[in-house]
């Protein structure tokens, strides 16, 4: 019976539609580029009044759901033609957004949308559509949960491959299947809790059922842990793996950035404390996203401008996901031991300003290795390149090998096992562990049962906020926000 009514509730909060709303509208196809065609759809309860007025039909019956119709549209107060152009309606529910929603396919004319846009706003209760008040409307109206709206808004964005696949899958529910799985898991543990709490002491209800809810409870608890012990490979994914290169002066790190960006970014010159500024640049390395930054020479200087960039160097590296160390070879000895000096090397390149650079991943570049005579006796560990970036040696291995250390950070994206792709997740599903952490003690240790529960309540709630099954204003208002306006 509880279990009943917590589905009764669940559906309450699905079950958003309205159909109070304005009708909106807006340009689908982005409000920048001149193009062949441009879309403007229109969404809401009204929406198919744009349709006849526009091709001046009367009846809807004209036209079928979801078939393209060659037509001419007109200035409904002048009569003037305004284009001729493919239109399309989607009768809601089985629509993006849910409602009905019309599409009108014109030419990609600026004039053309304008006079579209000035008779649309003509119309009774039609106003312009606010950034992400499309897939809101899909939200509210339960086509789309957040975590699949948030895959929609990533998709849009993605800028590579990896990108595109994470977020397709997340579009397509992969985050949701997950979050959704365990929530009703803990959602059937909390009807067992709250039937035992209810009944045990009157009626014939087995202990057995607290040993089954904490069993199952226990095994969540373990599964979302390990998927919060992610690396934050989702998330490196999404907003781009953030790589750093350190050395010493004249190293030849902007000489290493401009292999990596394909063209002059970085100044290069024989002069020592050549890059101050921390200079940044985004770049696709097999499907992967790379946010590479060059950095001033790390070395102790009076100079207040050289010092001020080795400080930021040292700020910037702590933000980053990987560093790329740049040693030049030939200052080094190739009859000692060459792995010795490496460490020595870094450890001296770190102390120049405390930090805790040492427990990120690092790969080490031997660069000017075309000065070096002796290098068939050299032995290095793996992640330790001897590159030329004047004579080009090796620069294809330690790209690959780059590749090969990002892409382990991120790990290839797949619908089956998701990683959480966004701090919003880690933050809910930190909090739901935590509860569940809290249930499992107190429930374990015999102490106060529904205090115990109330903590497995909070950890579904949490849940649901990741899918959007619970929602406040303010968190749609976050997430639709950073949607463009169309969307
Ligand atoms: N022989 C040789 N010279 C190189 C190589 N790579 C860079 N250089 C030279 O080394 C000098 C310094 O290169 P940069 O790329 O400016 O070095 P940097 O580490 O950015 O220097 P700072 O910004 O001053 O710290 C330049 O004269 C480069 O032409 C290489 O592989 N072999
Ligand atoms: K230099
Ligand atoms: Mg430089």
């Amino acid at each position: 019976m509880i279990f009943n009514q917590l589905w009764k509730n669940k559906n309450l909060f699905i079950s958003r539609h309205s159909s109070t709303l304005s009708t909106i509208f807006a340009l689908a196809t982005g409000y920048q580029v001149r193009s062949g065609v441009a879309i403007i759809r229109i969404s809401g309860s009204l929406a198919t009044q744009s349709l006849l007025t526009l091709t001046r039909e009367t009846k809807l019956e004209k036209f079928q759901p979801k078939k393209l119709y060659l037509t001419k549209i007109y200035d409904n107060k002048t009569n003037d033609l305004i284009d001729q152009c493919m239109t399309v309606w989607f009768k809601g529910p089985k629509s993006f957004t849910g409602e009905d929603v019309v599409e009108f396919h014109i030419h990609g004319s600026k004039a053309i949308a304008s006079v579209m846009f000035s008779i649309l706003s003509s119309f009774p209760n039609y106003r312009l559509a606010e950034a992400g008040e499309f897939s809101k409307r899909a939200y509210l109206n339960g086509r789309l949960d957040l975590t699949e709206a948030e895959g929609l808004i990533d998709l849009i964005n993605a800028q590579t491959e990896q990108q595109r696949k994470q977020s397709l899958y997340q579009m397509q529910g992969s985050l949701k299947d997950l979050y959704e799985r365990w929530r009703i898991d803990l959602v059937k543990s909390l009807a067992h809790s709250e039937a035992y709490i209810d009944f045990h002491e009157d009626q014939h209800i087995e202990n057995d059922i607290l040993t089954g809810v904490i069993q199952k409870v226990q095994i969540t608890y373990d599964n979302i842990s390990l998927h919060l012990q992610d690396h934050r490979r989702g998330e490196i994914l999404r907003d781009g793996c953030r790589i750093a290169i350190l050395g010493a002066p004249n190293a030849g790190k902007s000489s290493l950035l401009n292999i990596l960006t394909q063209k002059p970014t970085a100044i290069v010159s024989s002069i020592a404390g050549t890059t101050r500024d921390v200079i940044e640049s985004t770049i696709d390395l097999g499907g992967y996203p790379v946010i590479i930054c060059d950095t001033a020479g790390l070395r102790i200087t009076n100079d207040p401008i050289e010092s001020e960039g080795v400080s930021r160097a040292f700020d910037r590296a702590n933000l980053c996901d990987l560093l790329i160390i740049v040693i030049d070879a030939s200052t080094l000895n190739m009859n000692e031991n060459l792995n010795e000096q490496i460490d020595q090397h870094l450890s001296n390149l770190f102390t120049i300003k405390s930090s805790s650079l040492n427990s990120l991943t690092k790969l080490i570049i031997l660069n000017k290795i075309d000065l070096v005579n002796e290098k068939s006796q050299m032995k290095f560990s793996d992640n330790i390149i001897p590159i030329s970036c004047i004579s080009n040696i090796n620069i294809q291995k330690f790209l690959s090998k780059l590749t090969q250390t990002i892409a382990d950070k991120c790990t290839e994206p797949s619908f089956t096992t998701p990683y959480l792709t966004n701090e919003r997740h880690r933050i809910y599903l930190t909090q739901t562990v935590e509860d569940l952490k809290m249930f499992l003690l107190l429930i374990n240790n015999n102490r106060d049962l529904v205090l115990a529960v109330e903590h497995l309540r909070l950890a579904i709630r949490s849940l649901g906020t990741i899918t959007g099954v619970v929602y406040t204003e303010e968190l749609l208002d976050v997430i639709f926000r950073d949607f463009c306006i169309g969307k």
